[in-house]
């Protein structure tokens, strides 16, 4: 089967020639890796008709770059844009009939973390949490009765949650739904400027309802922060409703097109049947019915993080193919001195940045794969009552979205670093994907909370591993290091040795982490204040966790892929696993150096190691970012095109700058002219 037969593109101009020469070295067979990366023949056709489609709609194409626009126009155009997509969801979605998971998840990584609109899309909440919002609290009654709707986009929501005073201690928020026996309604406030509402997605202009996380009140007495179905504005005016105060936050570093909102509410009144009742209850007469676990009220909250690590594994995948294009076009300085000047790309210190990086995306998309069936297999269980595996699923969940969108960030500003200066045009569109990935490592559980949340875990699995208690999968490795005294794992150079050496430290610096706990406790402090004086420890714990995960689902996932792969595609993927396990075992050298049998001389191997695959990897650096199959459209960047013609693609996009297009500027005659002839 040829990829020509499954609607591949081909570039409509010439190609560099440096960039063809990669190609012409690659020695792999592309439509065997790309149809793996996207999980089969029938899901590439599906992505490259949808590319095609979005690509030739005349409504995607700018006439002006929208970074030229004022908040204002970026807001309008990139809602005008969203309709499109949108009313291609919709389609899908109604042909769909029902709400399926599966298929949902499927068309929004497809629709949304595809990037169609680089600067955010202000309708992705909509998707990305109010739909899930719907499905995670409402009850059979009321997904009836909104599900439907929302999926028909009949009604556009958002997922307000954040106030200006509180993010992350949500049990701080202060917004108040206080039951009104005599009206069987709720009435919802925010008593304070700190319970204003601030941050939801698209909340500002755009949406008309939202699930509002407010303190339940009933018969005098509060039963902390439940979800409640608001109308926020008029379905046909769209003018605020009676008693809503909302509007922009202003403008931000990145996600541009995202219409962040604020919304306070004064005396709104809604019925009790608004209250989302999945789980918790309120009956007529203002009864209090507990949910089976009070952490069910935070439940959109796994979900988002499982398909945050998705996003970021494309994000970066797409900041590398740039980067990797670019420096194989970029000629720069000699290496020998009788020979043209080399690519970029021949610098062993550029390899360096951008291999790891290519093999990392992969990685975390085999590792988002790995946490999609954990979450599908928690969902299930949760379905039929069970919230066993529900602390595990959180835990690593919250560790998760924290590796994969810090080193997200840092890997695209290592991408943009590795395009000198003309990375830090914004036509390269690094600024895109750095600024969605820096928002990402705040948005959603700020990271190091999150660290700390897989770090209670973690000391807790601990203490029962100690008392000889059965552990969860994820963490069952613990029981092999519980005991007093520090192991020293015996080292060897074999990727599985190295992902089980991970294990070592994550269970040797808990255990340090957990007597830390103890000493400060024994000296008077309480288990909270001796737990945050412990904090720093903590969060290095749960962090190594987080990689150990990675690390583990991307070498069995490989291993898998292998077994079915051609020998040279073998050969591609021992190689891009080996980078990844060889980096991240650098990355915590002094921990292996301290918990593992490791020597100078075994470091001095890893490291040579780890410069074999730069090597080993090099002919095939083009072929397997170009095997990504990211059209020129979806980049966004004129660095990244498959063409190569990077030059003239940079002097395009300058030519487009509303500075070009008079000779003359204004502020000549008013500034600059004054400024040349005044005399002192
Ligand atoms: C594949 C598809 C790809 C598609 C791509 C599409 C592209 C789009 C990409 C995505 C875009 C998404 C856009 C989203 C925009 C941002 C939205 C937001 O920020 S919205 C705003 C987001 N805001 C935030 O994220 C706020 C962050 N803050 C929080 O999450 C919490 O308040 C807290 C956890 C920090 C503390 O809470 P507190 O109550 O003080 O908790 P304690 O510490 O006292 O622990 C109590 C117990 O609860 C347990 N537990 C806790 N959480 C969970 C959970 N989720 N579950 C289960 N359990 C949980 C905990 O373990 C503990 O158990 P135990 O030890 O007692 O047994
Ligand atoms: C682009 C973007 C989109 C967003 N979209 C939405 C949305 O759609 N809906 C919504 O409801 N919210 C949204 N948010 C808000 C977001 O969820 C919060 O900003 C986030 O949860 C962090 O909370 P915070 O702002 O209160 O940070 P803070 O908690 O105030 O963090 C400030 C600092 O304090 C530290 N800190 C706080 N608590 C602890 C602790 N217990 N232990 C140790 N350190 C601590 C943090 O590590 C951080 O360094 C969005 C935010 C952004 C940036």
């Amino acid at each position: 089967m040829s990829l020509i037969s499954i609607g591949k593109r081909m570039p409509a101009q010439v190609v560099n020639k440096d960039l063809q020469n990669e190609r012409n070295k690659c020695t792999f067979n592309q439509e065997e890796f790309t149809l793996w990366w996207v999980g089969g023949e029938e899901q590439l056709k599906e992505k490259r008709s949808r590319e095609s489609y979005f690509e030739s709609q005349p409504e995607f194409q700018d006439k002006v770059p929208l970074h030229f626009a004022s908040h204002q126009e970026l807001y309008e155009e990139t809602v005008r844009k969203a309709t499109v997509i949108f009313t291609k969801v919709k389609k899908l979605l109604t042909e769909q009939g029902k709400y399926d998971e599966k298929k949902y998840v499927h068309f929004m990584e497809a629709l949304l973390g595809t990037g169609f609109i680089k600067e955010g899309n202000p309708l992705g909440i909509h998707f990305s949490m109010f739909i899930p919002a719907i499905v995670g609290h409402a009850s059979p009654e009321q997904q009836d009765q909104y599900l439907k709707k929302a999926l028909n986009c009949e009604i556009i929501g958002s997922y307000a949650q954040t106030e200006l005073g509180h993010g992350t201690f949500l049990r701080g928020l202060e917004t108040t739904a206080t039951f009104d026996p005599q009206t069987d309604e709720f009435v919802i406030n925010s008593p304070t400027l700190t319970s204003y509402k601030w941050w939801p997605g698209a909340l500002a202009q755009t949406v008309n309802h939202c699930v509002v996380m407010a303190q339940l009140y009933s018969n005098g007495k509060c039963y902390g922060i439940h979800p409640f179905m608001v109308q926020v504005r008029d379905s046909d005016t769209h003018m605020p409703m009676p008693g809503i105060d909302i509007g922009d936050i202003g403008d931000k570093m990145g996600y541009k097109g995202v219409n962040n909102g604020y919304l306070g509410l004064k005396n709104v009144r809604i019925p009790r049947t608004g209250m989302m009742m999945k789980n918790a209850k309120l009956m007529r007469d203002g009864t209090y019915v507990k949910p089976s676990s009070s952490v069910l009220a935070y439940g959109t909250m796994v979900f988002v993080r499982v398909i945050i690590v998705r996003n970021m594994a494309q994000s970066l995948a797409k900041a590398a193919t740039i980067a990797v294009r670019y420096s194989s076009v970029r000629r720069q300085s000699h290496i020998n001195p009788e020979l043209p000047e080399v690519q970029v790309i021949d610098h062993v210190t550029q390899q360096a940045k951008l291999f790891p990086l290519v093999a990392k995306a992969i990685a975390l998309k085999l590792t988002s794969d790995n946490l999609w069936q954990m979450y599908e297999r928690t969902t299930s269980d949760l379905n039929s009552g069970s919230l066993d595996r529900l602390p595990e699923l959180h835990a690593i969940a919250c560790c998760l979205k924290v590796v994969s969108t810090s080193d997200t960030a840092t890997g695209v500003e290592v991408c943009r670093l590795a395009c000198g200066g003309h990375g830090y045009l914004t036509c390269a569109n690094f600024l895109n994907y750095y600024s969605l990935a820096s928002a990402a490592s705040t948005y959603e559980g700020e990271n190091t909370v999150l660290l700390l949340q897989t770090a209670r875990f973690l000391v807790k699995m601990w203490n029962q591993a100690v008392q000889g208690k059965q552990l969860m999968p994820t963490v069952g490795y613990l029981q092999n290091y519980v005991g007093k005294q520090v192991q020293q794992f015996p080292w060897s150079d074999s990727v599985p040795v190295i992902i089980s050496a991970f294990q070592a430290v994550v269970a040797n610096k808990l255990r340090i982490a957990c007597q830390s706990i103890e000493k400060r406790k024994a000296k008077g402090a309480t288990p909270e204040e001796a737990t945050n004086m412990t904090g720093l420890e903590l969060i290095q714990v749960a962090e190594v966790h987080g990689r150990w995960f990675v690390l583990q689902s991307a070498y069995e996932m490989f291993e898998k892929a292998c077994q079915k792969a051609s020998a040279p595609l073998v050969s591609v993927m021992q190689n891009l696993c080996k980078l990844v396990v060889y980096d991240e075992a650098l990355r915590i050298r002094g921990d292996l150096l301290r918990f593992t049998t490791m020597t100078e001389t075994d470091l001095v191997k890893l490291e040579q190691n780890y410069e074999a695959c730069l090597q080993a990897l090099r002919p095939n650096a083009v072929g397997i970012v170009d095997a990504f199959d990211y059209p020129d459209f979806v980049l966004g960047s004129a660095l990244g095109a498959y063409d190569g013609n990077v030059y003239e693609r940079l002097f395009a996009e300058a030519m487009k700058s509303p500075l070009n297009q008079e000779p003359v500027n204004k502020t000549f005659e008013l500034y600059l002219k004054p400024l040349m002839k005044s005399r002192l």
